[in-house]
């Protein structure tokens, strides 16, 4: 069997509340595999993003180890781990910086985790793979490059919060509600995108969703979390046999 790409063991976080410490993750066990695209499901509230945050660091854990790609980051500041992960968030204009072109953002983002010293290459001559990776998002952004990305539509914007994200093959991908703000239209075609990008990059993805038809058509695996525990967790082949009807119950 091939080693877990992800891997959390016994994971914990409590965060003190007045006088009484909360639980937020209860003993959570984990373990994904490389390629594996999980959809990840629960209600408001049930610890999704906190348990994003316990893998990217912005939580410390109260017990328990992650371990990413062979490596326990456990205890790795959360800059060093962006180093692996690329987080992409609901709101578009979390991963661009906005009065900075297009180009200008793909190529701070072509250099993450590198030094200053490899930063050399000049934009002009990263210009023409930059246009062929903006072509496939589908929404003219190839046609934008010179653009301050805060002239960009929501839905652009998120295709290129995207594109950076994944653009030097992170050793996994966290998408938290990352087409929640857009219409229905531009959310179905950067989940498009999004699928595209894994499959191609053969990414590990965990992506936080509330939409049942979204977390039922994409992806290999599907977890669902309630109170700070997983409560579900459907292989491929149980994923395939789900209905949305089949998922409501957790939502009561
Ligand atoms: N830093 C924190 N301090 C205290 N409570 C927190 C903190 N972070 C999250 N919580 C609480 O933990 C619980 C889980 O929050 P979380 O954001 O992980 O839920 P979620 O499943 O992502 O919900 P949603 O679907 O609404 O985004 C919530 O009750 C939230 O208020």
């Amino acid at each position: 069997m091939t080693e877990a790409q992800l891997k959390l063991a016994n994971v914990n976080i409590n965060v003190v509340v007045g006088q009484s410490v909360r639980a937020l993750i209860q003993d959570v066990n984990l373990e994904i595999q490389p390629g594996e695209f999980v959809t990840v499901l629960g209600t408001n509230g049930a610890g999704k993003s906190t348990l994003f945050n316990a893998i990217t660091g912005d939580l410390p854990l109260a017990s328990g180890t992650v371990t990413l790609a062979g490596q326990d980051i456990s205890t790795e500041r959360p800059e060093r781990r962006a180093r692996l992960i690329a987080r992409v968030f609901q709101d578009p204009k979390m991963g661009t910086a906005p009065r900075m072109s297009v180009a200008e953002n793909l190529a701070l983002a072509s250099r993450r985790g590198q030094r200053l010293t490899l930063a050399s290459r000049k934009l002009n001559s990263q210009l023409a793979h930059f246009k062929e990776l903006a072509a496939q998002t589908g929404n003219g952004l190839e046609d934008a490059l010179n653009k301050p990305t805060e002239q960009l539509s929501g839905g652009q914007r998120q295709a290129l919060s995207l594109l950076m994200a994944t653009m030097r093959n992170p050793e996994l991908l966290l998408l938290d509600e990352h087409t929640a703000a857009l219409d229905p239209h531009t959310s179905a075609a950067i989940m498009t995108l999004t699928d595209k990008i894994v499959q191609q990059n053969h990414l590990t993805c965990l992506m936080i969703t509330h939409q049942l038809a979204d977390a039922l058509k994409y992806g290999n695996r599907m977890i669902i979390l309630d109170a700070g525990r997983i409560v579900a967790d459907y292989d491929a082949e149980a994923k395939a046999g789900l209905q949305e009807a089949d998922l409501l119950q957790y939502f009561n």
